[in-house]
């Protein structure tokens, strides 16, 4: 069974991932980490971010034990992600990664952008996970105060809307529901009510 899970910026939608992957007893593959990890790697090699030579060579030399660095998760590395999250051919490199965990025996649960609409577009269930851009932004803000991090409300606030207005406007893989998807609004619902309310969405789906 393959799950895609879709949405914008601290929509949740990695929690969520987790937690079903847990449920079924399937893989789960946060694909935002590729293009985090594509950004840094770029600025390692001392590129400037929005190179997209140096962005192919460094998708194409990607290693999944990269993955781990804590330091992909901060805001910085989010929005340096977006910036090769929009070359067409860093998208291609990193589409093959994707089909082949998503389609590995047994299924895998994904999140990211485009997971329902461009890397698994047969997929079994698809939720598009989404929260009013304050409720993100605070709960992004109580995350990385938890991590130690000095971060403002405001400066969390501008950088999740410049993070959406890129993924919705770039011409490759452009974040949106698939038109199969389900929407699921958290803005109101804590993690396990989310959670709750997304198992009820795929067990309908997959015919439960
Ligand atoms: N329903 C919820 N209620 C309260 N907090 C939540 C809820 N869902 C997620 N969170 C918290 O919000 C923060 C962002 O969640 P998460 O990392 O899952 O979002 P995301 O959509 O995967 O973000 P990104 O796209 O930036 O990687 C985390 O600290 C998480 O614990
Ligand atoms: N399928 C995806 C996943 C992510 N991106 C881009 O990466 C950025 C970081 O993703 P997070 O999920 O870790 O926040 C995101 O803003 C996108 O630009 C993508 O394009 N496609």
């Amino acid at each position: 069974m393959i799950i895609a899970i879709d949405g914008p910026a601290a929509s949740g939608k990695g929690t969520l991932a987790k937690r079903i992957a847990e449920h079924w007893g399937l893989p789960c593959l946060d694909t935002g980490l590729l293009y985090r990890a594509v950004a840094r790697d770029v600025v390692l090699l001392g590129f400037r971010i929005d190179d997209p030579w140096a962005a192919l060579i460094a998708a194409r030399s990607l290693h999944p034990a990269e993955l781990l660095d804590p330091d992909l998760r901060t805001p910085q590395a989010g929005d340096a992600a977006s910036i090769v999250a929009r070359i067409p051919q860093v998208r291609t490199a990193l589409l093959v990664y994707q089909r082949a965990f998503a389609t590995q025996p047994g299924g895998a649960v994904l999140d990211g952008r485009d997971i329902g609409t461009v890397v698994c577009p047969d997929a079994d269930a698809k939720i598009y996970v989404t929260a009013r851009t304050e409720v993100r932004a605070k709960r992004r803000f109580l995350e990385c105060q938890g991590r130690g991090e000095g971060v403002t409300i405001e400066g969390i606030l501008a950088d999740i809307r410049r993070r959406d207005e890129r993924d919705a406007s770039r011409g490759s893989a452009p974040m949106r529901p698939a038109d199969d998807a389900d929407l699921l609004d958290t803005s109101d619902l804590d993690i396990e009510a989310a959670f709750d309310a997304a198992v009820g969405l795929i067990k309908r789906k997959i015919g439960q």
